[in-house]
């Protein structure tokens, strides 16, 4: 998405959430800094080598999580008996934890922080790229942990131009996976772990007592932005969106 057309959605999401427009400024900022003093970026050419042309699943942290896993294993098997990988995982920050605990690392993980470090740094020590998004909320996340990550790549959601920083729309982590790989060419984007709705997992929200449970209210109104956002990818991006349990059917 281009950054004009991004703009109103922002003004609209930012004043329906009432999150301040300048505290995304310092955070894109900051984030930029640190790029440019400690060089840990990595080149966006390498994510068209790695995205075009690709299935691409994308996992979030909703109720489906591990189920969806499960099926994922299931197509790792067929693709590594015929020997030809021609997909690659992304993982919507709080997920990673879920795929670590079944041996899967994501190529890549869309965080903006606040999930499972434990699990974001493991991953990233075992190669995924990591996509580091700074908003308002997230100031001391970002100064405390994106100097120790390798391999970032620096995103925000202000519609100006940041040195370093990526914006291609999007809100939350798993609907900026998808426009991630829409940009970069994906062939099929296909969602796991996307359910949306009013229930949320501990893997998106490590406090809860049970796996899964009610969302709170402000977690369920970022979560229909993210289904909104989707949506307006299925129908004006590029790349094919379906959910996991779709290509269930096509075999
Ligand atoms: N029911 C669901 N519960 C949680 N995440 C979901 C669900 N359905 C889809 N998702 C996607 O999975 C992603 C998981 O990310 P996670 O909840 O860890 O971080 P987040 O986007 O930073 O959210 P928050 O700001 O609420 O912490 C979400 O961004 C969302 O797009
Ligand atoms: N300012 C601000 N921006 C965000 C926030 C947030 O809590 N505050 N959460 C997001 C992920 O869901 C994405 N963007
Ligand atoms: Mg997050």
């Amino acid at each position: 998405m281009e950054l004009k057309e991004w703009k109103p959605i922002y003004d609209k999401i930012m004043d329906d959430f009432g999150f301040n427009k300048e505290n995304d400024l310092k955070s894109a900022f900051i984030l930029s800094d640190i790029i440019n003093n400690t060089k840990n970026n990595i080149p966006l050419d390498s994510m068209e080598e790695l995205i075009k042309n690709k299935d691409v699943y994308v996992f979030g942290a909703g109720p489906s999580l591990k189920k969806h896993i499960k099926i994922l294993k299931s197509i790792i098997e067929d693709e590594n008996n015929k020997n030809d990988k021609n997909f690659i995982i992304i993982s919507a920050d709080g997920a990673t934890k879920a795929l670590l605990e079944e041996d899967i690392v994501p190529d890549i993980i869309v965080s903006d922080l606040d999930g499972d470090l434990n699990a974001i740094f493991e991953s990233n020590e075992r190669g995924s790229v990591v996509v580091v998004h700074a908003h308002g909320d997230n100031i001391a996340l970002i100064k405390n942990y994106a100097p120790k990550l390798k391999n970032i790549i620096g995103s925000s959601q202000v519609p100006e131009e940041i040195p370093y920083l990526i914006n291609y729309g999007g809100f939350t982590d798993g609907d900026r996976c998808c426009f991630f790989a829409e940009h970069f060419g994906a062939k099929r984007i296909i969602l796991c772990g996307m359910d949306f709705g009013e229930y949320t997992t501990k893997y998106s929200r490590p406090y809860l007592k049970n796996d899964i449970e009610k969302a709170d209210g402000v977690k369920i109104k970022k979560l229909k932005y993210a289904e909104k956002l989707i949506n307006w990818l299925m129908e004006n991006g590029n790349s094919e969106i379906l959910f996991i349990n779709n290509i269930i059917d096509e075999k």
